[in-house]
């Protein structure tokens, strides 16, 4: 058997058991001439983290917003599909986003803080939140909002919830958010750079809770980050766009220690080797620190 065709059985038996499926994805914005994603497939098993790195402007964000079905007015899917658990997600219309979005498919933005409403106190959006979602009364989502805004590193969890948004620091709002979307338990959670405007100890906070959330919850997810560092210490398989295709995909260790495609290894020379003081304040548990193959000039701070 050749080896192609090995991975491709493989990738085959790997996609029947998935929670999400993407297969032969193509996206355009009707302002744009060149599609934003062309003929992408991946797929995320239950509890699985998967990692989207790449230039800006390579797809990223549109695939996942894809995924909830949010690429706005100008944004149409051109090919493909797209299935969670087995349905069709790509033939989604209004109320059937509803039952999807929040409990199935939860999304955490770069900005996710921006998106609280300012005119209302965290408290009173937070429990609506939740019992849209799950049946709890008010004093147990209360309780449970509580809970989760401790769990993701807020100190007085009680002052944050009679505020309103505009009283937080903008890194209090994003951790609010995180924890919102986070409270709902999605099977499939995606984060679109979820931890950049957050220093490094919250950052080290959201990535132990969404390491727990797999952990405990079988959360599948996809993060979409910049950082390789955080791909390597958090994510079972990592995905490399370019120019709206997946040009590389493959587990973790296996793409950053032995890229197939030009790119990634350009890509991974860029920057320097990853720093060991940042992947042990970035992971907690016992995987070793994978070696990348010859690292960049210079200092970087996007290791
Ligand atoms: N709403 C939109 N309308 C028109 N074009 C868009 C829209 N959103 C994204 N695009 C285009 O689609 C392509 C992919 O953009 P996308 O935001 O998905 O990239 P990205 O990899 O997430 O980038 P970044 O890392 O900078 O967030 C780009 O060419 C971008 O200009």
């Amino acid at each position: 058997m050749t080896g192609a065709s090995a991975d491709s059985i493989r990738d085959q038996a790997e996609a029947a058991d998935a929670l999400l499926r993407v297969d032969h994805l193509s996206v355009s914005y009707s302002s744009n001439e060149r599609p934003a994603l062309h003929d992408v497939n991946l797929s995320v098993k239950h509890g699985e983290v998967v990692a989207l790195v790449g230039e800006s402007g390579s797809g990223k964000s549109t695939l996942l917003r894809a995924v909830i079905g949010l690429l706005g007015a100008g944004g149409c899917i051109t090919a493909g599909n797209i299935t969670l658990a087995g349905l069709s997600l790509t033939g989604l219309k209004g109320r059937g986003w509803e039952t999807i979005r929040g409990r199935q498919i939860g999304m955490v933005f770069q900005d996710s803080g921006a998106y609280l409403n300012p005119i209302r106190k965290i408290e009173s959006q937070y429990i609506e939140a939740i019992r849209s979602h799950l049946r709890l009364s008010r004093r147990e989502a209360y309780q449970l909002a509580l809970q989760h805004l401790q769990e993701i590193g807020l100190k007085d969890p009680e002052r944050v919830m009679k505020t309103y948004p505009n009283q937080l620091s903008g890194g209090m709002k994003q951790r609010t958010a995180i924890a919102m979307a986070m409270t709902l338990q999605p099977k499939l959670l995606l984060a679109d750079e979820p931890t950049s405007a957050l220093d490094v100890l919250a950052q080290a906070r959201v990535l132990e809770q969404l390491r727990m959330l797999r952990d405990h919850q079988q959360t599948g997810m996809i993060l979409v980050t910049h950082h390789m560092a955080i791909a390597a210490s958090i994510a079972d398989k990592v995905g490399i766009m370019k120019e709206g295709a997946l040009l590389e995909w493959g587990n973790t260790a296996q793409v950053l220690q032995g890229p197939r495609n030009p790119y990634t290894r350009e890509l991974l020379a860029a920057v320097p080797e990853l720093k060991v003081a940042e992947w042990h304040a970035l992971h907690k548990s016992e995987r070793p620190l994978p070696e990348i193959p010859a690292a960049g000039k210079g200092e970087n701070e996007h290791a």
